[in-house]
């Protein structure tokens, strides 16, 4: 089938690959003449697992080509719409205004009898107001959110664990269009939810809600044991037994970041105030405060463990991405960490196997470095994103290369009794 892809970042250009491999004939479209540079000549612009060989592939079958011109759209028979839905600095709700962009650039070229499906994540009533510019083309709107994570995002999306699908009462095309779009994709396990466009919209909302809650309520636990000299790690896998409960998403640390939970609670939280129900998801506030707070326990066991002050230490923050396996600064506590010590005047050199550039572009007034860069000479090392080759370092090994061995684990990920047993003063986050 053919298919373009409007708006070509983390989300648009896995999809555009994704459905080339899937055996789509697909088109990304985006604005980032840049951009679409790199991904024309098969580069990921970003980092993310498994892309680039899909991106090779496809081009090299002719199944997947980027272009900058949106009339390049016309002849597909189902158009994604994956552009970005920021956050507003006012308001905290999400800013619309790529995604009307988009679908106001796209709709002189669609034909009737097209689809045209959302994927980025808006605010519940955007699919129904779009409907309304759609609809005198003839063409049919679906809002299929998209759960894919970074660093999975290729084998999210080749293989999702659910499909959900809004469409509009009676429009079965929709729905066998975007059963056609996902055939290779799915098994006949692959739960597919067809419904309406407002639960499609908050299905997404409350996925990510749900996911940062969770997150946020092992950190309030981390804060309960910081004070009691209870151990949070060993709570989470007593509570993460039950089955009800379950372990994933109970890792405490230094919180959530990136490019969508932080954004999509308080763009959740935004709109349901705009629907007067702001009391129903008044919690996502605390959630909000809790994550928000852990960063600054980081940073308050560094000072603390340094003798009340970083002035002119030099601490080795290893991590900067938001999470493991991506190199994606938005939001990101690590980064947020390293800012905030600077600021305090400590000698940061930050590393990071893939968030160095990303960094470097947002805070130039850091500085970055090779893990040995780091870690030499260090006064404290403080873990921020949990990358399996820091998981991997021998505390005996890198002992000797600091100058006290104090270690910070911001994420929990590293084994306390092996690193004490080397030398090293370790502090977790909410455990002992
Ligand atoms: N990053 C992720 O893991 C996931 C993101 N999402 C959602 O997907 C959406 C996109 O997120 P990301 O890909 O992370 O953002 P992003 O910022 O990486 O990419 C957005 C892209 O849209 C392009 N764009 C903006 N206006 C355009 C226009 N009028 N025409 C064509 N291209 C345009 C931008 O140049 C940019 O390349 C957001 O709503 C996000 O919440 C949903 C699930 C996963
Ligand atoms: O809407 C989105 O964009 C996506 O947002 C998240 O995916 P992602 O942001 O890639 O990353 P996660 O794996 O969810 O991690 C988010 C943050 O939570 C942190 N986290 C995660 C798990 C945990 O136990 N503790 C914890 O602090 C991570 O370090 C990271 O900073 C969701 O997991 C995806 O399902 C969703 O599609």
């Amino acid at each position: 089938m053919k298919i373009s892809v409007i708006g070509c970042g983390y989300l648009g250009a896995v999809h555009a690959a994704s459905m080339a491999s899937l055996g789509h004939d697909v088109v990304g479209i985006d604005v980032d003449a840049a951009k679409i540079g790199a991904l024309s000549e098969g580069q990921a612009p970003f980092y993310e697992p498994g892309l680039p060989q899909l991106l090779t592939e496809g081009i090299a079958s002719g199944r997947l080509r980027f272009s900058t011109d949106i009339a390049d759209a016309a002849g597909s028979r189902v158009h994604f719409v994956a552009v970005g839905t920021p956050q507003m600095k006012t308001s905290g709700g999400a800013d619309l205004t790529y995604v009307d962009a988009a679908f106001t650039s796209l709709l002189p070229h669609v034909a009737s009898g097209d689809l045209l499906v959302g994927k980025s994540t808006v605010p519940v009533g955007t699919a129904a107001r779009l409907s309304e510019l759609v609809e005198p083309t003839g063409a049919l709107l679906a809002w299929n959110p998209e759960f894919l994570r970074e660093g999975f995002a290729v084998q999210d999306t080749v293989s999702p664990d659910r499909l959900v699908y809004g469409v509009q009462a009676g429009q079965q095309a929709s729905v066998d269009l975007l059963n056609e779009v996902y055939a290779a994709a799915v098994s006949a396990d692959t739960p597919v939810v067809v419904t309406d466009f407002a639960t499609a919209e908050l299905v997404k909302v409350a996925a990510n809600a749900f996911l940062a809650t969770k997150i946020s309520f092992i950190n309030a636990m981390a804060e309960i044991a910081e004070v009691t000299g209870a151990d949070v790690t060993q709570l989470a896998d007593a509570i993460g037994y039950d089955a009800r409960i379950g372990r994933r998403f109970l890792n405490a640390g230094v919180g959530f970041g990136g490019g969508c939970l932080p954004k999509d609670i308080r763009a959740f939280t935004a709109r349901a105030e705009e629907l007067g129900r702001g009391e129903s998801v008044a919690f996502l506030k605390e959630v909000d405060a809790i994550n928000l707070r852990r960063r600054q326990r980081a940073l308050d066991v560094v000072v603390e463990e340094l003798g009340g002050s970083v002035y002119r230490k030099k601490v080795a923050v290893l991590g900067l991405a938001f999470k493991p396996d991506s190199d994606d600064v938005r939001d990101s506590p690590a980064l947020d960490v390293a800012v905030q010590l600077h600021g305090l005047g400590a000698h940061v050199v930050g590393t990071d196997p893939e968030a160095i550039p990303n960094s470097q572009r947002l805070h130039p007034q850091l500085t970055f470095g090779t893990l040995d860069e780091a870690l030499d000479g260090a006064d404290a090392v403080v873990l921020l994103t949990e990358w399996k080759q820091y998981r991997a370092l021998d505390p005996s090994a890198i002992a000797a290369q600091v100058s006290q061995p104090i270690l910070v684990d911001g994420r929990n990920a590293l084994d306390p009794a092996a690193w004490r047993a080397a030398g090293w003063t370790y502090r977790g986050l909410g455990r002992r």
